[in-house]
């Protein structure tokens, strides 16, 4: 028998007023694994984050997370039973320093864990070592999104939800954002992740679904993407 994934959600459909964004999504995450959600703009990969996290809630469906079903609940709730977001625009404070901006999110994990000391997350990042005492709106684009996922981080998460973490960024500190990423699925975090750089997220993540107008229209592991190379590319745009 297969192991009881750590989220599931199934038959999510979510509304922005009266327009249907989500339609019926039927979406799983195991313990540790790596997703990418892909998609054009406009397609839903943000809102399906969003109500993953509790930020809009879906008018129906379940989404269970470790063996609990959520939906409906608050995102500060969502968050502490070990859901990590790291929101696209950065979430930082700009009037704190590096270092209070991971101390004020430090939380222990949903069972007690607490890998991501403030310590464990600023060796993760070099660069923000150089930084702790900086103020938040003194860093650069780069060093802003790896304080965000730092954030993230310090409260523990078993999955950590990460909405487009390299756009907009030079090259170097995009490969670093994903040999971080990397990192940390290999401390074990289950990690979802929203990107437009698709050679990238092969990369990181062993598992693949496409969204179009708010439905699931492919889903795969990597070699599955790679064999029907023509309609996702079709798919994305590419
Ligand atoms: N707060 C909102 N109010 C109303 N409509 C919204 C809101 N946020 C998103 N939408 C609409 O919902 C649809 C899905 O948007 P969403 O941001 O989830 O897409 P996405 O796939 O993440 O795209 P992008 O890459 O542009 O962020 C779009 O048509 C968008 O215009």
């Amino acid at each position: 028998m297969s192991e009881t994934p750590l989220l599931e959600a199934r038959g999510l459909n979510t509304y922005y007023g009266a327009s249907h964004v989500l339609r019926s999504v039927d979406f799983h995450v195991g313990r540790g694994e790596t997703v990418s959600l892909l998609g054009r703009n406009g397609m839903g990969k943000t809102t399906l984050m969003r109500s993953l996290m509790g930020l809009v809630v879906p008018k129906s469906g379940d989404i269970r997370f470790a063996g609990v079903e959520m939906r409906g609940w608050r995102p500060s709730a969502i968050a502490r039973a070990g859901v990590g977001f790291v929101p696209e625009g950065r979430g930082i404070f700009p009037n704190l320093t590096v270092e209070e901006n991971l101390v004020f999110a430090e939380r222990e994990g949903a069972d007690g864990r607490r890998d991501w000391t403030r310590e464990a997350v600023i060796d993760l990042f070099p660069r923000l070592a150089e930084r702790r005492t900086n103020w938040g709106n003194q860093l650069s684009g780069g060093e802003q999104q790896m304080l965000t996922i730092g954030r993230a981080l310090m409260s523990n998460p078993s999955l950590l939800l990460v909405d487009e973490a390299t756009e907009g960024l030079a090259p170097l500190v995009r490969d670093d954002i994903w040999r971080t990423l990397r990192l940390i699925a290999d401390r074990g975090v289950a990690i979802v992740v929203v990107d437009k750089n698709l050679d990238d997220v092969v990369k990181l993540c062993r598992r693949h679904i496409i969204l179009v107008k708010g439905q699931i229209v492919f889903e795969g592991d990597t070699h599955a993407l790679a064999a029907n190379d023509d309609f996702v590319r079709s798919q994305l745009g590419l």
